[in-house]
């Protein structure tokens, strides 16, 4: 391990120095395309004015004899391409696969400037994120770059979720770790089929009424993914980097995606993927704090005055723990606001009526 005075040094003569905070931009959703894929590519453009990050896929959901054109799409579509805020990611081949050296040397020369964050498929440690740390500031440095590229892990091997904390802290590159339920399910050998979401058997019941053990015992679906999006949520709170929910893989399912990506956003992460053009909207309306959520939050600030003491607001006792929450969730509406004046409106409108 590193000497903590040593953290933020490059780790190659001539790289670029760490950032010493993680910038927080938008992020609502990830919104994954395969880049060799003409007829998702040619939609980039038009998405790219509608979601925080595009995401150019090179590992799993691209066929292994397209990995090449996946790559080779990519850097061709970040020259041709100037996507003004949104910001432009990649996920890499997995670090024991054929094509990950490539990808790193190809895309971080090629379009090394243009890339903000590199997503690293099935972490198991930190000695992962140290490989491609070292490897990222030698070929930053070679390639003359001036900013250096972020790392986002995705965690979905169960010593990934093992050594969770010690993944969020490997290095100052660290972005954000999502969570990857279905590699994860395998890698647990859980015995689910699915990409995400929950499961009918996964269930509590309620007690029997008399010796009847089968009528009038309500089931509730338990959520399969609550502890460990828990966790990473701390493990990345802990390190200042931000926790991501992953994959949905029922597209049709619009209103459990909607309910899986709030569960995310209740219990601290900051996005989702976008796997298809019809989730970047539930996205979108999940991770932007409602208006009426946000008037709350303001009018608790404003009551609460320097954020210390108690006050009672519609029955409610507010102290200095609930008014930071309310201003996690105003500052959340402040950034999103600054660059959506739609919904800027909504936040300010619903402020004036519950301030009168
Ligand atoms: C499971 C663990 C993981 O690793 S998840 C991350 C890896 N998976 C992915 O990246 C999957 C990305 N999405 C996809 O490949 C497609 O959306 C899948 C799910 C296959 C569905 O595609 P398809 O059958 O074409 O859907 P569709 O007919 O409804 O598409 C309508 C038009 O939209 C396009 N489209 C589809 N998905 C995207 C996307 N992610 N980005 C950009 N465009 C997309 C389709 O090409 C189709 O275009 P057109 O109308 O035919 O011109
Ligand atoms: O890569 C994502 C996953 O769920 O696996
Ligand atoms: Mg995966």
């Amino acid at each position: 391990m590193r000497s903590p005075k040593d953290f933020f040094a490059p780790l190659a003569l001539g790289a670029p120095a760490p950032v010493r905070e993680i910038p927080v931009t938008p992020s609502r959703m990830i919104h994954f395309f395969d880049p060799g894929n003409e007829k998702m590519a040619a939609k980039v453009p038009d998405l790219a004015k509608k979601v925080d990050v595009l995401l150019g896929n090179l590992e799993d959901a691209v066929r292994a004899d397209r990995k090449e054109a996946a790559r080779a799409g990519l850097v061709a579509i970040a020259k041709a391409n100037d996507f003004g805020k949104t910001q432009l990611w990649t996920r890499v081949n997995s670090l024991d696969s054929p094509w990950v050296l490539d990808d790193l040397i190809t895309l971080v020369t090629e379009i090394g400037d243009k890339l903000d964050v590199i997503m690293v498929p099935k972490v198991e440690g930190a000695q992962d994120i140290h490989y491609v740390d070292r490897l990222l500031a030698q070929l930053e440095a070679r390639a003359g770059l001036t900013k250096p590229l972020l790392v986002h892990a995705i965690l979905e091997t169960a010593s990934g979720v093992a050594n969770v904390e010690e993944i969020a802290g490997a290095s100052p590159r660290m972005q954000g770790i999502s969570l990857g339920p279905a590699d994860l399910a395998a890698s647990r050998r859980m015995k689910t089929t699915r990409v995400g979401g929950g499961h009918p058997g996964y269930l509590v019941r309620t007690d029997p009424v008399g010796d009847d053990l089968t009528a009038g015992r309500t089931t509730y679906q338990q959520d399969l993914w609550h502890y460990t999006v828990a966790r990473m949520v701390d493990a990345c709170a802990m390190h200042g980097i931000l926790p991501y929910y992953g994959p949905f893989g029922d597209i049709r399912d619009v209103v459990a995606c909607e309910d899986q990506f709030r569960n995310a956003f209740l219990l601290g992460c900051v996005g989702a993927w976008s796997l298809h053009p019809v989730q970047i909207g539930i996205a979108k309306k999940v991770f932007s704090p409602s208006p009426s959520d946000v008037a709350w939050a303001r009018r608790v600030i404003a009551e609460m005055g320097d954020g210390t003491g108690a006050v009672m607001i519609d029955g409610k006792m507010q102290d200095d723990a609930s008014v930071k929450q309310c201003r996690v969730v105003a500052e959340l509406a402040d950034a999103l606001a600054a660059d959506d004046p739609e919904l800027a409106a909504a936040y300010d409108a619903a402020t004036k009526e519950a301030l009168g």
